[in-house]
């Protein structure tokens, strides 16, 4: 078909204009996804950090391999929407995706060797909006950056001891987090842990006021502190078995309470806890109410993305949830790729 010659031309020029900014865009990606710098910090490099020395867990989590799946509900008391105009914090109930899960890049880890134990969340509101978020029991953060992350993965998967001395002389705050892993105490469930969310992200009211705050769920089940020798005597899996029998009499509870820096608080470093006396306010409760399959379950197959946000939430200066959105999604292509390599409804452990 032929077109007018003035309507051509202008064809032309859009084509011209549409094929620029794709290659711009393109670029853009390139830069991006560190393409065009070799020195930068990759989802690539960071997932090359993060497999142990015997290979990938095929099929799994790069991190936080294993795991085991729930659902249930967060229930809002209302109070959220003073903070911010995110529809899960309306007073109403709303459903609940989750996986409790331990920091490992080993799907058969022994339960009581892992420190950090950590939780995956999906809130839906009635329209399907969605809030994701994946949060783990210490009060702070390992390290500062992303890339001392990076660094810390590298250096911890090195033979030589002077490996982690140089690297806690260059990034000091890691001390306070190997003070916390040597000192605080162990549980023996997943439902007596708090789960923190670290990283700080800015709320927004129906009002448009701005908060830049971080939030925790505080567990209802008083933690009761176990020896970690006592519970290397237990089974590889028994936080599964326990949180399973737990789930199985009444549903489990924690209160999710936000917390709202004051100005001048350390939004963009996870490592740096802000003071105990900052606003809390209690916004609602989780209760997870079934344990779900975790092989061919309905968590196999969700990214726990921290940049996956309602409106009324959005990210802040704190540079790692855009870093581990990237990353979670390379984790997240690769194990659908490799699905053959844990098969649905296998017999095999995990
Ligand atoms: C740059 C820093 C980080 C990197 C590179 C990283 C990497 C990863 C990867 C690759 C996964 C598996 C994603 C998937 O396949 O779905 C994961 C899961 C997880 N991460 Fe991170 N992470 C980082 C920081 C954090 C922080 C700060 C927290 C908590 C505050 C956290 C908590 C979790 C949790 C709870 C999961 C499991 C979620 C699930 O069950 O799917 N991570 N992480």
């Amino acid at each position: 078909m032929k077109l007018p010659g003035r309507l051509e031309r202008s064809s032309l020029g859009s084509l011209i204009l549409i094929a620029a900014v794709l290659g711009c865009s393109a670029a853009a990606f390139a830069y991006s996804a560190g393409w065009l710098s070799p020195g930068r910090l990759t989802p690539d490099r960071m997932i090359a950090a993060l497999t142990p020395p015997s290979g990938p867990p095929l099929g799994h989590r790069r991190n936080h391999a294993k795991g085991i799946c729930f659902t249930g509900t967060f229930e809002a008391n209302g109070n959220g929407v003073e903070l911010s105009r995110a529809k899960v914090f309306a007073q109403g109930r709303y459903p609940v995706l989750g996986r409790f899960n331990l920091g490992t890049a080993d799907p058969n880890a022994v339960d009581a060797t892992v420190r950090v134990r950590g939780i995956g969340l999906q809130i839906s509101a009635a329209d399907g909006e969605e809030w994701r978020m994946a949060m783990i029991n210490p009060p702070f953060f390992a390290v500062s950056t992303p890339e001392a992350f990076h660094e810390l993965l590298v250096a911890a998967g090195k033979k030589e001891p002077e490996a982690m001395t140089a690297f806690t002389r260059a990034n000091p705050e890691f001390g306070a987090f190997a003070a916390w892993a040597k000192s605080a105490p162990w549980t023996a469930s997943y439902a007596e842990e708090p789960y923190n969310s670290l990283n700080s992200f800015v709320f927004t009211n129906a009002k448009g006021d701005e908060h830049t705050v971080r939030w925790s769920l505080v567990p209802t089940a008083v933690p009761v502190p176990i020896a970690q020798a006592d519970l290397q005597k237990r089974g590889p899996d028994f936080l599964e078995q326990d949180i399973t029998d737990r789930v199985r009499s009444a549903p489990q509870r924690w209160t999710m309470v936000t917390t709202v820096a004051d100005p001048g608080d350390p939004t963009a470093d996870p490592s740096r806890a802000w003071p105990e006396n900052r606003r809390k306010m209690q916004v609602g409760t989780l209760a997870v109410q079934r344990i779900e399959a975790e092989r061919d379950g309905p968590c196999r197959d969700i990214n726990f993305d921290p940049t996956v946000l309602p409106q009324g939430v959005r990210v802040s200066d704190d540079p790692f949830p855009a870093a581990r959105s990237s990353v979670y999604r390379k984790s997240y292509d690769l194990r659908a790729s490799e699905a053959g390599a844990y098969p649905r409804n296998g017999a095999a452990k995990p």
